[in-house]
């Protein structure tokens, strides 16, 4: 059995269609009127244990209400959950153990009390021994540095603060999941690389399974070796980055330095159509290919019939230009799975 098992997952939001002003609002209590929205349409996935995976789509994709449905906060309208043997849902209470949970937009720890004082209440909350919890606040208070504020109330702390001392407050009872709704928003370059490191370690060393949704495609590069791609609340891709890459990144480019300008009227672009030639420096160009159409070495020997080649390097295509791609609907849904 998996450890996470996603199957026929649908969730639908009913809305209500108001009608503006005073007298809108009124016909609406008289005979109200709704439509639904379908969020999430016939998910299916499994996650086995230590994988290290991204749940990615573009604004409104259903990303955020699958991990809720993952959590047990939202109930699915269709389809079952089965995280560790649990329906995150049904069997909330015990769930929680198994989880871990950070959302970007908001925290978990009490504002008001000092850091220290949140990890104490979830120690007991989660029934930690006390071997477990010190362990645990020693290994990642040293990791992500949270000992210099564990005094702190949460509403003192800057937003780094905040979220390191987040992620360790969904670790502390060592679950063997921890769901990521964007978890580097807002942060500084060096803190977003703290986190993400922080995230292969536990990843690694402990084992912890991890889904990460996130907007920033280096952070997945860094720290997940599996993305599944939502679009419109249904699944479209589910496989490693350089998958990601192989199947639907057709185009690589050559950056090509010449000896001298290529004539105006270049005719290599006849003799091998479909390639396209950008000139971006003087005596540098950018070659765009279909790589099923061409090789490299096809296309630097026809060069060097015009002109002399002072150096060239391939350039190969980045996970972020494939999903841009994907978010805009540059490529065809052929590859729903
Ligand atoms: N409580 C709600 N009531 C009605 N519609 C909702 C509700 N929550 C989300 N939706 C709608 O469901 C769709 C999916 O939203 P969701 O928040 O899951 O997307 P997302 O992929 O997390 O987006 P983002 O990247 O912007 O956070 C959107 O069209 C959104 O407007």
């Amino acid at each position: 059995m998996s450890l996470i098992e996603v199957n026929s997952l649908c969730k639908n939001y009913k809305i209500a269609d108001k009608e503006q002003g005073l007298s809108g609002m009124l016909k609406h209590i008289v005979a109200p009127k709704y439509h639904m929205k379908e969020a999430v349409k016939d998910i299916n996935f499994t996650v086995e244990k230590g994988e290290s995976v991204a749940y990615i789509g573009s604004n409104g994709a259903g990303k955020s209400t699958t991990i809720k449905m993952l959590t047990g906060i939202l109930k699915p309208t269709s389809g079952n959950i089965c995280i560790n043997g649990l329906d995150p849902y049904k069997h909330r209470i015990q769930s929680t153990k198994n989880i871990g949970v950070v959302f970007g937009q908001r925290t978990q720890l009490w504002w008001d009390i000092p850091i220290r004082e949140s990890f104490s209440m979830l120690k007991e909350i989660y029934e930690i021994p006390n071997s477990v919890y010190d362990a645990n606040i020693k290994y990642f208070g040293e990791i992500l540095g949270v000992s210099e504020f564990m005094g702190y109330p949460a509403r003192k702390l800057s937003l780094g603060q905040r979220m390191r001392a987040d992620i360790v407050a969904s670790l502390i009872h060592n679950p063997p999941v921890i769901y990521l709704d964007e978890p580097t928003i807002g942060l500084d370059v060096a803190v977003k690389e703290r986190v993400c490191e922080f995230l292969k370690k536990i990843n690694k060393e402990r084992g912890t399974t991890i889904l990460l949704t996130s907007h920033d495609l280096d952070d997945i590069e860094k720290v997940c070796s599996r993305i599944i791609v939502i679009d419109h609340g249904k699944k479209l891709f589910d496989g490693d980055a350089a998958l990601l890459k192989r199947k639907y990144a057709y185009n690589r480019c050559i950056v090509v330095k010449t000896a001298y300008d290529l004539p105006k009227e270049n005719k290599i672009c006849n003799e091998l159509p479909n390639i396209t030639v950008e000139k971006t420096d003087s005596h540098v160009y950018e070659i765009s290919f279909n790589q099923d159409e061409y090789s490299a070495y096809n296309i630097i020997q026809k060069l060097s019939e015009y002109l002399p080649i002072v150096d060239f390097s391939l350039r190969e295509p980045s996970v972020e230009q494939v999903v841009k791609k994907i978010y805009n609907g540059e490529i065809e849904r052929e590859f729903e799975v």
